[in-house]
């Protein structure tokens, strides 16, 4: 990574702008992506800078082989190579044999390193290996083998030293990264302006009219909350009744697009995700399919036709089946979320973040003052905490290969499909979305329902729930049984907050806490929780 010692995180962050708006004048010169990688590794996102480092590898291969950027890769070194030289050369294979000596050192310096920072070893060890045959005489790889081997004793928790003997295959490959609301996405709303408010209000006026989204205070999940000492607050979002709501009263319906399935297709409903078997007899769906591709199935001509008009059409002819190891099914529903999630931008002609599915929800960022918290020079990620999931596979090569697979051009279309908005969606996907277990135990279908996704939760809820393709709510007739103090009658009064539950209830208190601790970011203190965890010490 160039070094950049004097400059500030604002210039930095300038800097980067200014490149990043360059992309769309540049979108196949390897040179500019280079130096966006180099910008995005010195402001603590080598993550970031692995994508444009990955982009300017397929860039040189694309100069290099007749491809489907070839004519466009090549233009581009040519300029650069103009640019650098002070004339142009009319040799094809001198610019090829020219942007290989000059880039190929360089992308590989830039994206094995970061890719060991972010945990991705398996991915990282495989680059080395492609660049060891390339460039043998490279002496910075034997380097990145000796970094590489200590992260990977550090995981094996091993000092030894043959780690030969240790398949490549069998490396780690997902690390974390920081979960962020970059200084650059200008897409995120300020979700408690009056504006948002209103217009969260007027979706959950369709799908829940006695119910309406407003700030809530809620506590700060940590260390010091779990001691129930000290507990602090933070501004979040909230639904609360607009009026009062009798026992048993149904107050929520929401049927979303935003679903990923991880069987194969037939078993559920490719838009509402419904299960297509488990019905009995005389509410069976009727099961159709896409016309076109025959791949998926829906189990209504509604759920076909919505899915027809807006994500199905970029997505037909794209199989997104993939083998699958069992610890790694939770994280390909988030992906198969990302790949709807490009389905629905695309075939609307959104920006993914724009989404009505994704706009508003809850990103679970880490909310620090960047100017403060961030020391560029230090450690790779700047000393900003990594929370975000992070592997080379989901974040960065699977979506590019998807949107190849749709036709997206990801060199162009950089501003729409990039490694941070990627990020962004999962961090978002990783806060809000709801996954069912099949039978086996493993995850099988997920899903984020945008207005369902705002209620918070508590192990004494006042409402109760059903997924069955469409969210249903309904305020419980009977609340849970345990010893309160406080007795409360069942419904919920005008202005009181509706809580839902992220876990199964009726377990144990620190079964309950350890299961929503994931969703929560601590240990729930709702008020159940801490009673019942007192009665537990006492
Ligand atoms: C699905 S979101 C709920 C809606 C969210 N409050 C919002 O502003 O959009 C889940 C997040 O809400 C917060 N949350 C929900 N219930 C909570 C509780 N009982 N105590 C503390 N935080 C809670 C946590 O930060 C959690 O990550």
């Amino acid at each position: 990574m160039v070094p950049i010692s004097s400059d500030t995180l604002h210039e930095r962050l300038e800097g980067l702008a200014k490149l990043q708006a360059g992309t769309l004048d540049n979108p196949y010169s390897i040179k500019h992506r280079l130096v966006l990688a180099n910008a995005y590794g010195n402001l603590g996102y080598p993550d970031l800078a692995a994508g444009d480092a990955y982009k300017a590898l397929l860039l040189i291969d694309e100069c290099a082989e007749e491809g489907e950027f070839h004519v466009e890769a090549l233009e581009a070194a040519n300029k650069d190579y103009r640019e650098e030289k002070g004339s142009p050369c009319e040799d094809a294979v001198q610019v090829v044999l020219w942007a290989q000596s000059v880039w190929l050192g360089s992308a590989y310096e830039i994206l094995i390193p970061c890719l060991i920072q972010c945990g991705s070893l398996r991915s990282a060890a495989g680059f080395l290996k492609r660049a060891s045959r390339s460039l043998p005489d490279k002496a910075t790889l034997a380097s990145y083998r000796e970094a590489l081997n200590l992260k990977l004793r550090l995981h094996l928790n091993s000092q030894e030293d043959d780690l030969d003997s240790i398949s490549i295959e069998d490396y780690p490959d997902k690390g974390s990264v920081r979960r962020e609301l970059y200084p650059w996405n200008h897409h995120e709303p300020d979700r408690f302006s009056s504006e948002a408010l209103q217009i969260l209000n007027d979706e959950m006026e369709r799908v829940a009219p006695k119910l309406e989204v407003r700030v809530a205070e809620l506590p700060i999940l940590n260390e010091a909350s779990s001691q129930g000492t000290d507990v602090a607050y933070v501004k979040q979002l909230g639904v609360f009744a607009k009026e009062d709501i009798s026992p048993g009263e149904e107050i929520l319906t929401e049927k979303s697009l935003l679903t990923g399935i991880s069987r194969l297709h037939d078993f559920y409903c490719d838009a509402c995700s419904i299960s297509l078997s488990s019905t009995s007899d005389d509410q069976q769906p009727t099961t159709l399919s896409c016309e076109e591709c025959e791949e998926v199935f829906f189990c209504s001509q509604e759920c076909h036709d919505l899915a027809q008009d807006n994500y199905h059409p970029s997505l037909c002819g794209v199989v997104t089946e993939q083998k699958v190891r069992a610890s790694e099914v939770a994280d390909v529903l988030y992906t198969r979320l990302l790949v709807r999630a490009m389905g629905l931008a695309e075939t609307q002609g959104v920006h993914p973040l724009d989404l009505k599915e994704v706009r508003y929800i809850w990103g679970d960022y880490h909310g620090l003052d960047l100017t403060e918290r961030c020391k560029l020079d230090s450690d790779p990620f700047a000393s900003v905490p990594q929370t975000l999931p992070f592997s080379f596979e989901a974040n960065i090569l699977r979506p590019l290969h998807i949107l190849e697979k749709m036709d997206v051009n990801i060199y162009e279309q950089s501003h729409r499909y990039d490694t941070w908005i990627f990020n962004t969606l999962y961090a978002k996907f990783r806060g809000t979305a709801s996954g069912r277990q099949g039978l086996d135990g493993r995850p099988e279908i997920c899903a984020v329902h945008p207005m369902w996704c705002l209620a918070n939760h508590s192990c004494d809820p006042n409402v109760a729930w059903e997924w069955n393709g469409t969210i249903r709510f309904w305020a419980r007739e009977q609340l849970v049984d345990y010893e309160r103090q406080v007795p409360r009658r069942p419904g919920l009064k005008k202005g009181e907050e509706m809580f839902s539950h992220y876990c199964d209830i009726r377990l144990p208190v620190q079964e309950r806490r350890e299961w929503a601790s994931g969703a929560l970011g601590g240990l729930c203190v709702c008020p159940r929780c801490v009673w019942e965890d007192d009665q537990r010490k006492d």
